[in-house]
């Protein structure tokens, strides 16, 4: 784990680099680099936890607030072992930009706690993450700071923070977190809205590519809330997902793979691997599988200047947050593959949270069509803007996306007057 005074991690360097390269273009001095490139607010926290078995044991997890300029921040809350403050810093940053090009009223921030959530049972994951939640209570709320679901969280865990912070405050405030259940003030359409408008991206770079979805094939890293949900809606569109895997390995099938057996083997095994129908594959080689289009849909730093020049997909669409270290970003630029950046592709979350959140403040509920219907026209308006801007600057999709998000931030500072 590193600290404020030591060298950023890999993850947060990466993060602060293509701020910087934003910054270059847009002409910014030091001053709007180091107001843009800081966090506005950290809490790290310890979480003491008893076992099931009588012991104890104390946890480490943060919530970083890496910026307010355009409303209150808005992002995870990710149960992992590799959860570190510097982990937590870079998502948050791409949660602000994330933000601002989608043009959702917010800031950026995440959580997380250092947990393998696999090694506890249901109980205790219900007691970290009411401790959790008292614990950074004093920086969340409705219009300051809304956690959500990421890696290793789910609804049942917004529920639980949800009434943590309810039964302090004295009355139910649903709107304190989004990607609750439905049956709690959730929206329709969150659960599926990041891996939907994954989906919906990737079948926008198709058909500008002039490739019919039903004769194009696809590889899927993760099949968590987004990758499997991804594997699903490419497979419903007629793509073929040749290659698909989890932090246990990966598997193929070179006809496409069956989404419902996946799923099936999955609920009984709680891994791809060994699924019926399907052959083994060795974990890296699923990035560099002969396919269309990649998606990583699991962590950071997947993609790297190790296996970036062996990647053979011609369009990479970033299900996860930082996928793509940058030596492997300029790698596969120079190589013509077309990476679609993460805070345009994996937007559709934050973008149904913020009609989460809307709805609940109105106490109005909108149907499923209605949802969907809205995140289409933002996803694909979003990536129509961004190729175009692209087009015009002669810059990359990730360079585009950063220019604007960054302006967009930057013009919050000086109108509101934090920035002379
Ligand atoms: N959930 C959301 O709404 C959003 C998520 N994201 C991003 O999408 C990514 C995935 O999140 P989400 O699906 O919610 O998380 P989940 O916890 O639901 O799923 C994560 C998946 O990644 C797999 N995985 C973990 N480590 C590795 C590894 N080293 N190699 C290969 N696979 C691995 C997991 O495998 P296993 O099943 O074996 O544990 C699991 O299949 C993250 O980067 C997250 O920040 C972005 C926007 C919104
Ligand atoms: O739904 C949200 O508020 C945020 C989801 C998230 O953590 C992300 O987009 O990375």
């Amino acid at each position: 784990m590193s600290t404020a005074s030591s060298e950023p991690s890999p993850v947060l360097a990466n993060a602060h680099a293509q701020l910087a390269k934003a910054i270059e273009t847009l002409g910014y001095d030091e001053g709007m680099h180091e107001t843009l490139k800081s966090p506005r607010r950290e809490m790290s926290v310890s979480i003491p936890l008893r076992r099931d078995s009588g012991e104890i044991e104390v946890l480490h997890g943060h919530r970083v607030q890496h910026n307010f300029s355009r409303g209150p921040a808005k992002g995870g809350t990710r149960f992992a072992p590799t959860v570190d403050l510097d982990e937590v810093r870079a998502l948050a940053m791409w949660m602000t930009w994330k933000c601002a090009l989608l043009d959702v009223p917010y800031g950026g921030a995440k959580g997380g706690v250092a947990i393998d959530p696999r090694d506890y049972s249901q109980a205790e994951l219900e007691r970290v993450t009411r401790r959790y939640t008292s614990e950074i209570m004093p920086i969340i709320g409705p219009d300051k700071d809304i956690p959500a679901p990421d890696v290793g969280t789910d609804e049942n865990t917004m529920a639980w923070m949800m009434d943590t912070y309810s039964v302090s405050v004295g009355h139910t405030v649903p709107e304190v977190v989004t990607g609750k259940p439905v049956a709690l003030g959730g929206s329709q359409g969150r659960a599926a809205a990041t891996s939907l408008g994954v989906t919906q991206i990737a079948l926008a770079v198709l058909e500008h590519k002039g490739i019919d979805p039903t004769q194009a094939t696809a590889a899927v890293q993760g099949f968590g809330k987004v990758g499997a949900g991804t594997v699903e809606f490419l497979a419903n569109a007629g793509v073929k997902v040749l290659g698909v895997g989890d932090q246990y390995g990966a598997v193929q099938n070179e006809d496409g793979l069956d989404f419902s057996a996946l799923q099936k083997h999955v609920a009984e095994t709680g891994s791809v691997v060994d699924c019926p129908g399907t052959e083994k594959l060795e974990a890296a080689d699923l990035l560099t599988m002969d396919v269309d289009l990649l998606v990583p849909a699991a962590v950071e730093g997947v993609l790297t200047e190790d296996n970036a020049a062996d990647v053979k997909a011609r369009i990479i669409v970033e299900g996860a947050n930082g996928p793509t270290t940058g030596e492997a970003d300029r790698i596969l630029n120079e190589a013509g593959v077309m990476v679609v950046p993460d805070i345009l592709a994996n937007a559709g979350g934050v973008i149904v949270s913020y009609f989460e959140w809307v709805q609940g403040g109105q106490a109005y509920w909108w149907t499923l069509d209605e949802v969907n219907e809205k995140l289409e026209k933002r996803m694909t308006g979003a990536w129509n803007r961004l190729i175009a801007t692209a087009q015009k600057h002669g810059t990359s999709l990730r360079e585009a996306a950063m220019v604007t998000a960054v302006e967009r931030v930057a013009e919050a500072h000086v109108l509101r007057g934090l920035y002379p």
